[in-house]
């Protein structure tokens, strides 16, 4: 069967690909209902992986966050209509000791090989998973699952004073962690540090708020969490490192094109560890699934960080959606109807 693709080629470029689509027992046609904007994503719409990087990965469907609804499955396991979550990650080999998301050998959907932006998408049998909750807001179980992947490699390495953790970022990552950290360790103090004020008053299930360059110098955390990345990654950790207490967890999520410079002297005198977090598994998405579905509230404060969606039927709206978000404070999402 035949499918169409919509690579970007280069830089603010899409075009629709003719594809063929996999098709066995073991893969189950999806149709893409919601997609949502990744920063990688952007990096690559943008350009701003560099020439090297886009040589070597366009052309490529962006997109690894998304939901869809199954119109095929030759086993019948699957009703026709039924909404699931597409996993992005899709591990090539198994490993006793090593989390698929860590493995070399696994692929990740829109960074090497085409995501979620076509007609439909032939996709594994073990990397779907059914969800009841609105799809729109579902489409931010990629994002969530990241969190819970950060949140679980965090409860086996972290001390257990766990009083006050801070994290640094009031975008997206920062709000996913601050409410699966609030609903994880209920009684810890979730304290945000940010740049832009307004985006604040979105941090409203959490303890306390503070500006960066409004710090109260007696302010400590146990641990921490950095889902800054790009150019604030460097000062976002530094400050971290100024913060906490010593022997807490640094937990790093932000994506940096460029090497950090981290102040190792105080990172060695403090004992702290540097916990670094990538993408997430079956388990991550499964779990993100149970928290969603358990707590409505938690789908309540998700649908606040969409910022915009925006109804997609032509490439022209693929481009507008990726133009808008570069000016969104949060999510972008669209609304998959090509
Ligand atoms: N590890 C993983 O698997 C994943 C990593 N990421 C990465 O995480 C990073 C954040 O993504 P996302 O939340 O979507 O991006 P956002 O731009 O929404 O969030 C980043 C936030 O950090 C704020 N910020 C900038 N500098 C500082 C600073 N020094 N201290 C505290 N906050 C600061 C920004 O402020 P302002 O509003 O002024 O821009 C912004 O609100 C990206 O690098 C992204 O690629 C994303 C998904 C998964
Ligand atoms: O967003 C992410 C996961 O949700 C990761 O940051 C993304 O996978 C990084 O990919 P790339 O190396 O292509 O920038
Ligand atoms: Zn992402």
């Amino acid at each position: 069967m035949i499918n169409q693709a919509y690579r970007l080629i280069a830089p603010k470029q899409i075009r629709a690909d003719f594809v063929d689509l996999k098709m066995d027992d073991e893969n189950i046609i999806v149709r893409p209902t919601y997609l949502s904007i990744c920063a990688a994503d952007q990096r690559y719409y943008t350009g701003s992986r560099g020439r090297v990087i886009m040589k070597q990965k366009l052309p490529m469907a962006l997109i690894h966050e998304s939901v869809g609804e199954v119109v095929y499955d030759p086993k019948g396991e699957y009703k026709v209509g039924t909404n699931v979550v597409m996993i992005p990650n899709t591990p090539m080999e198994k490993d006793d000791i090593i989390k698929e998301n860590y493995l070399r050998s696994s692929q990740f959907r829109a960074s090497g090989f085409d995501g979620f932006m076509q007609n439909v998408v032939s996709m594994r049998r073990d990397l779907i998973i059914p969800f009841k909750m609105e799809p729109r807001v579902a489409v931010l179980l990629e994002l969530t699952s990241v969190v819970m992947n950060a949140v679980e490699n965090f409860k086996k390495i972290s001390n257990e004073r766990k009083n006050v953790i801070g994290i640094w970022g009031n975008g997206n990552l920062g709000f996913i962690s601050a409410l699966v950290l609030k609903k994880t360790y209920p009684d810890t103090k979730i304290i945000v540090f940010g740049v832009e004020e307004h985006k604040m008053a979105y941090f409203s299930f959490v303890d306390d708020t503070y500006l960066i360059n409004n710090i109260p110098s007696d302010l400590k955390v146990d641990h921490a969490f950095e889902c800054v990345g790009g150019r604030g990654s460097e000062a976002a950790i530094n400050q971290i490192i100024d913060y906490i207490q010593p022997q807490g967890t640094i937990s790093l999520m932000g994506v940096s094109e460029t090497p950090v410079g981290i102040n190792t002297r105080m990172v060695l005198e403090k004992g702290l560890t540097l916990l670094g977090n990538s993408r997430s598994n079956y388990d991550d998405f499964k779990k993100s699934v149970e928290l969603m579905e358990t707590y409505p509230d938690v789908c309540e404060y998700l649908s606040t960080i969409i910022s915009e969606e925006v109804v997609v039927q032509s490439i022209k709206d693929m481009h507008k959606a990726f133009e808008d978000d570069l000016n969104n404070d949060f999510k972008t999402v669209m609304k998959w109807d090509i």
